[in-house]
């Protein structure tokens, strides 16, 4: 079995992969300071709580935080007796290699959501990741990576006012019914909301006119069911995406790679 692993800048995710289906998905926040033997700490209490039978043979990992990759290995070494596929590492193959700047290091994030999206949709394609950035991937017709946007997270960005406006307090984003907010809570959640429905439509507008072609748009990653519950923006969202790209991968790596 597979264990598929996505740290983001915020939160850790471990997925356990049978072959055909994921079963059970762990949450943790992300702390580069957690050492493999608390890792499995958390892990094993949770796998037994869900009663599940884990026979785990390989990791996967994609890392946000570099830094957290060094106790993430020894965790697959000592409980696990595995070297685990790092994404971006020269020896993880990608189905389809980026086509970036030279000397780009593009999130492994990335490249993982434009290998899962592509496998499940096909070429063309724009993925939008609601994680602590909101980052569009651009896939080719091919599968690749061509590049996209970063912008600041919904949560970073509500987070931002509070840190630098001494008057506005900490707020939650939620879907406000109207634009004009009546108080300040509701003024900074209209700000942002609304906000982030103009920037993905602007953003995918221009995406698809420089591409000179329709695309389809996937959203996945911790806020894209906030906005697919009240706007129509996206054409699929799948909160999976990330996971099924690592298994891909992991798939692909295993049918080219001597692994
Ligand atoms: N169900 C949820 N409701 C509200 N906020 C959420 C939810 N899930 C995740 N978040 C928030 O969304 C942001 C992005 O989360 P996530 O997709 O896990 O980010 P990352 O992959 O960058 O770690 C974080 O600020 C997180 O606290
Ligand atoms: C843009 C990101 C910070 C998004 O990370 P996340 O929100 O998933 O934690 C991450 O993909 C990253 O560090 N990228 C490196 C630069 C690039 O992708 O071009
Ligand atoms: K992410």
């Amino acid at each position: 079995m597979l264990l598929a692993i996505d740290c983001g800048n915020t939160n850790t995710v471990f997925s356990i992969w049978d072959g055909s289906e994921f079963l059970c998905t762990l949450r943790t926040s992300t702390h580069h300071a957690r050492t493999a033997d608390a890792y499995f700490t958390w892990y094993s209490t949770l796998v037994k709580h869900y009663g599940i039978q884990a026979d785990i043979t390989d990791v996967i990992i994609s890392s946000t935080v570099p830094r957290v990759v060094f106790n993430l290995r020894v965790f697959a070494d000592r409980f696990f007796g595995c070297r685990p596929l790092v994404v971006g590492k020269p020896d993880c193959l990608l189905p389809n290699p980026p086509r970036v700047d030279a000397g780009t290091q593009v999130g492994p994030d990335r490249l993982v959501n434009a290998a899962g999206a592509y496998d499940r949709h096909g070429g063309n394609l724009i993925v939008i990741d609601f994680g602590t950035a909101t980052t569009f991937d651009v896939v080719s017709d091919d599968g690749a990576y061509i590049g996209g946007v970063i912008a600041p997270g919904v949560n970073l960005s509500l987070e931002a006012l509070h840190m630098a406006a001494a008057a506005l307090p900490h707020v939650d984003i939620s879907h406000p019914d109207k634009v004009i907010g009546t108080n300040t809570v509701a003024c900074m959640q209209s700000g942002v909301f609304w906000g982030y429905v103009g920037l993905v439509r602007e953003i995918c507008h221009r995406i698809r006119e420089e591409r000179d072609r329709g695309m389809k748009l996937v959203a996945t990653g911790g806020l894209a069911p906030l906005f697919q519950q009240s706007v129509d923006l996206f054409d699929e969202m799948e909160d999976d995406l990330t996971m099924h790209g690592l298994t891909v991968i992991h798939r692909h790596n295993k049918e080219n790679a001597n692994i």
